[in-house]
């Protein structure tokens, strides 16, 4: 079972993850890119990488760009699931 994380937990995370924002209790970032092509790469990466952490992104694309929100929805919040799939994004995207 995945426990939420506390505000305390939360706002430490954040100091690690200056480029996303809290909205609505999740945590989100928007992702530009040059092309389509480019944001349905990163897509793709991100998917395998979810995949394999059984960890799935609310996100959605528009042309070059990509908004992505996470939650858990199993614990109505965010956990440490979050957080690791935020650290992964970060690689696939390079910062
Ligand atoms: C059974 C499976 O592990 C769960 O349904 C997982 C899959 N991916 C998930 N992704 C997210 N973002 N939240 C969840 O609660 C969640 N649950």
């Amino acid at each position: 079972m995945t426990v939420k994380l506390t505000d305390l937990e939360i706002s430490n995370a954040l100091n690690d993850l200056p480029d996303w924002e809290l909205k609505d209790g999740k945590l989100c970032r928007v992702f530009e890119f040059d092309d389509f092509i480019s944001a349905f790469a990163f897509m793709t990466r991100v998917a395998i990488r979810a995949e394999k952490i059984d960890h799935h992104p609310e996100w959605s694309n528009v042309y070059k760009t990509v908004t992505i929100a996470l939650t858990t929805h199993d614990a109505g919040g965010l956990t440490a699931k979050d957080l690791a799939l935020a650290e992964a994004i970060k690689i696939e995207f390079g910062r």
